[in-house]
């Protein structure tokens, strides 16, 4: 179908989009000057401006023709991102470069244009389609926005999309509610490839359809992206979905991102505790397990005061001891486990013997950790659960070097020939050894690159 098909000026495999160093912070006042930003010109206005941290700090590309995966639990700022990468809202701060033009720059006119080749999926497959248009004229709607084709023209193409994505263009005239779930995700797949897009970002698509209804429209997906040369991102909190569609994989948590490497070395050979729980609890038997417990365990903090270092330190399963100490594995875990305990305060006695006996019968640790967790079970015995919390957060986990210096690692591929990025300290020393190799590899081929200059 010539003239359909999306424009090619960024070559297949290169950065068609280009994430760089994304905020986006929400004002969470509430009440009637909510998401205002007033100046000094009003003081009696009293403003405490406590922001929610929705996208922080966020770098990743999107190559032309791929799938990027981006998986997380709810909450965890997956639409805030899609929505601020396709300018829907406006940047806090960072750049998004789209074919190399960054869009946080850019508003008005230049941004409409854009738009054009930018399009956006969402869930809820009712709700995004206006039950008084007949789906001919919502799937012409984007074309006549952007001024493209006459009547004839765009109705000619409203029904070619339309069998294009699976649908009988005889329906042209029939309203949404006389199609199913699926058909209707279909009629919003067909108004997105209207107006010729070359990068689409799907939000969670099909998770409001039935399983057995899932896998046909991703096909479906999938074929259209051949076609049409589609650059997909796509966000789902279901990783089956994920494995299915995806090339490439990131995980966010807690409006970052902890993870991004190829499909299946992130569901092969996972770094992040935080993805190892997520893959831990796919309900399939799963033979990679080696028997971790890596159940997610604890609240997510809030996005407006998030842990300080690694976000996912208050509840990761291997927080690295702090330095101070020199703890066996089973000790460490035992205070880690106390710490936490007194925390959410899940204490039914304060008996220092029985508490002991609970947390640390089968690894006391000695030293000055010892002594820490002695005086803390002194403040419990004396029913003093704040001061017990502090000792134990500053002298533990605050210390731990999960807390003082934000993680950020490349490790060496186990599958395929990817990068391989993801936020966790412990991977320090695997990243450590990949740089050295990577240096020696270029100095051992020194015209590998292209543009090694001779005083590299
Ligand atoms: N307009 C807004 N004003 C204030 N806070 C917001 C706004 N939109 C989102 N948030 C907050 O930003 C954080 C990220 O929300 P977001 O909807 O991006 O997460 P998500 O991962 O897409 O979740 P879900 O899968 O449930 O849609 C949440 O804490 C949310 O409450």
């Amino acid at each position: 179908m010539s003239g359909l098909t999306g424009s090619d000026d960024v070559p297949e495999g290169e950065p068609l989009l280009e994430v760089r160093n994304l905020c986006k912070y929400f004002d969470n006042d509430g009440g009637l000057f909510g998401g205002m930003t007033l100046d000094s010109e009003f003081p009696f206005v009293e403003r405490n401006p406590s922001n929610v941290r929705a996208v922080e700090d966020v770098s990743f590309d999107i190559k032309k023709g791929e799938t990027l995966g981006l998986v997380g639990e709810s909450g965890c700022g997956k639409s805030t991102l899609a929505r601020t990468v396709l300018r829907l809202l406006k940047p806090t701060s960072g750049s998004v470069y789209f074919k190399g033009e960054d869009l946080a720059t850019i508003s008005g006119e230049p941004l409409r244009q854009k738009r054009q080749d930018m399009q956006m999926i969402f869930q809820d497959p009712q709700s995004s389609l206006d039950p008084r248009m007949k789906v001919g004229p919502i799937v012409e709607e984007p074309m006549q926005a952007h001024g493209m084709l006459d009547d004839e023209g765009r109705e000619a193409r409203a029904k070619e999309l339309l069998e294009k994505v699976g649908l009988d263009p005889q329906h042209y005239n029939r309203y949404p509610h006389a199609f199913s779930g699926g058909q209707r995700q279909r009629v919003n797949l067909a108004r997105a490839l209207s107006v010729n897009p070359d990068f689409i970002v799907c939000d969670e698509p099909v998770s409001a359809l039935d399983v057995s209804i899932q896998a046909q429209v991703l096909n479906t997906m999938q074929e259209l992206q051949d076609e049409f040369d589609l650059t997909y991102l796509f966000i789902a909190h279901d990783l089956s979905v994920i494995r299915h569609i995806s090339d490439r994989v990131a995980v966010m948590y807690l409006g970052q991102m902890v993870e991004l490497a190829d499909k299946e070395e992130l569901f092969e050979n996972p770094q992040h505790p935080y993805t190892q729980a997520l893959l831990d609890a796919i309900p399939v038997p799963d033979p990679r397990s080696d028997g971790r417990t890596a159940l997610l365990t604890g609240d997510v903090p809030s996005p407006i005061d998030p842990p300080s270092g690694c976000r996912f330190r208050t509840r990761c399963p291997v927080l690295i001891q702090p330095e101070a100490f020199e703890m066996t594995d089973a000790e460490w875990s035992n205070v880690l486990a106390f710490q936490r305990a007194v925390k959410r305060r899940a204490f039914e006695t304060t008996d220092r013997t029985e508490i002991r006996r609970r947390y640390f019968d089968d690894a006391t640790p000695g030293g000055d950790a010892g002594t820490l967790i002695d005086e803390a079970l002194g403040h419990i015995a004396a029913e003093e659960w704040g001061d017990a919390e502090r000792l134990l957060t500053e002298s533990f986990a605050d210390a731990s070097v999960c807390a003082t210096e934000e993680p950020a690692y490349e490790v060496a591929p186990e599958y395929g020939d990817g990068r391989h990025y993801t936020a966790c300290h412990r991977t320090r020393d695997a990243a450590i050894a990949a740089d050295a190799a990577a240096k020696l590899n270029a100095v051992e081929t020194p015209h590998a690159g292209g543009d090694v200059r001779a005083d590299d």
